[in-house]
């Protein structure tokens, strides 16, 4: 085997190309060539549109992409010979034809009757060979996942399994929740022809897949940096696998130009606020208010009835952890800072915990319920509102921020 001249042919959907479907090629010629094998070409073979899959983009589709994404190599080539046959072809069959055509190559080389009309992928690169070349075998190159799926009942037939390993070889390269030492010991077949699978570790992991792609896409999230930048270009353009250039998930912009940023845990401090003349939001029962108020006017208490349903505040600091505070009522309030709350005259005499509404979870209603009721001071309609009052704060609080959880009467966010 050692000192052998190969080619890499992978086959697969590539619904889209990523950055792996690349990365395999130069994982697995690094670890031939410590082997001894000389690998000449790798080769891209994108399956036949009738091949079925869910989801599979029509084959010009995923050629326009692979094009693109080859671009960049200079050793790996598209085949585009399977995606142009009547249907879909075994891959058996899609090795054979590569290794024949590399054959006829060879011998119309030696024989100096190269066409090269035939041969547009290879010529150049056999020209530049030297002398006479024996044998150059194709092997198949995969991930793991393919060759764990010749144990899928009725996918292969035994007799392609036996010719792609034992007439071919495999090229396995590692992939996440895969074991293919254990799965070649656990099949005969394979075992019998172990020493023509090569498993190639990928050491430095990275699981991407075309679904996860194709998920992110439709969701609109980012992909940068897990495929081409050229084919991210082109699924923008054609708006293809559910991207659109419509942001679904942008919220319209609210009136108040409250682009806080959303600060990780690590980042918060509650002590250097950064003010800014951008306006904050304040909630109460049932009413998100934008707010114009100056950052020197003080708080409004939160028990005033004038003010329950008017609170606007305006504490500016993007960027910055803001803290909400729940009062007896249920009504939410977004504190400058600590100092603020704790003057804060309302919240001191809601003191007893009991009495405080939990922003993280409802499960105190039923001692609020019995306590208003016993109080008299709360009917029913009010509690409604009250657990309307919690959802507005959930709602605020994943539309503009994010969150962290101090106490069960603290929240910042
Ligand atoms: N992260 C990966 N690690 C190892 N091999 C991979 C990886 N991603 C793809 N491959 C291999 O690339 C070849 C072609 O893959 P295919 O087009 O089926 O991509 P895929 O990402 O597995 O697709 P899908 O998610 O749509 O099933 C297959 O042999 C597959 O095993
Ligand atoms: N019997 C066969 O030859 C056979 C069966 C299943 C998959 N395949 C090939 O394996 C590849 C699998 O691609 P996916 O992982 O995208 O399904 C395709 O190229 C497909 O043609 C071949």
């Amino acid at each position: 085997m050692t000192g052998k001249k190969v080619v890499l042919l992978s086959c697969g959907s590539f619904n889209p190309p990523t950055n792996m479907h690349l990365r395999m090629f130069e994982l697995a010629r690094d670890h031939l060539q410590k082997l001894g094998f000389e690998v000449l070409l790798g080769l891209v073979s994108p399956v036949h549109d009738g091949y079925g899959k869910e989801g599979l983009l029509s084959a010009t589709h995923r050629i326009s992409m692979l094009k693109l994404a080859l671009q960049d190599s200079d050793w790996i080539k598209l085949s585009d010979w399977e995606s142009c046959q009547e249907n879909h072809t075994r891959t058996a069959v899609v090795l054979k034809y590569h290794q024949n055509h590399i054959n006829n190559i060879i011998n119309n080389k030696l024989n100096d009757n190269v066409n090269e009309q035939d041969f547009p992928w290879f010529l150049n690169d056999l020209q530049s060979l030297p002398g006479a070349i024996n044998n150059i075998q194709v092997k198949l190159l995969c991930g793991a996942d393919l060759l764990e799926s010749f144990g899928t009942p009725g996918l292969w037939a035994n007799e392609d399994i036996e010719d792609i390993v034992g007439n071919h070889g495999l090229v396995v390269v590692t992939r996440e929740n895969s074991n293919p030492h254990q799965f070649i010991y656990m099949s005969d077949v394979l075992t019998k022809y172990m020493t023509n699978i090569i498993v190639v570790n990928e050491w430095i992991r990275n699981d991407v897949s075309s679904t996860k792609i194709r998920r992110a896409l439709k969701r609109n999230e980012s992909v940068k940096y897990l495929i081409p930048d050229k084919v991210i270009d082109y699924i923008r353009r054609h708006e293809i696998f559910g991207w659109s250039n419509k942001n679904k998930y942008l919220l319209p912009p609210i009136p108040t130009q409250n682009n806080l940023l959303t600060p990780s845990p690590v980042d918060i401090s509650m002590d250097s606020p950064s003010p800014t003349n951008l306006n904050c939001m304040s909630i109460c029962n049932n009413n998100l208010f934008s707010s114009n108020r100056p950052a020197s006017e003080s708080y409004p208490p939160i028990d005033s009835n004038v003010n329950k349903n008017n609170i606007l505040n305006s504490f500016k600091h993007p960027g910055q952890a803001v803290q909400i505070i729940t009062d007896s009522f249920g009504d939410h309030k977004i504190v400058k800072n600590r100092q603020d709350a704790v003057k804060d005259n309302e919240v001191r005499a809601a003191g007893d915990q009991s009495t405080l509404k939990s922003s993280r979870s409802c499960t105190n209603f039923d001692k609020l319920d019995t306590r208003w009721s016993l109080q008299g001071s709360k009917s029913n309609d009010d509690l409604k509102g009250y657990k309307n009052c919690d959802e507005n704060l959930i709602k605020f609080i994943f539309t503009k921020h994010g969150i962290q959880v101090i106490s069960d009467i603290e929240t910042i966010v």
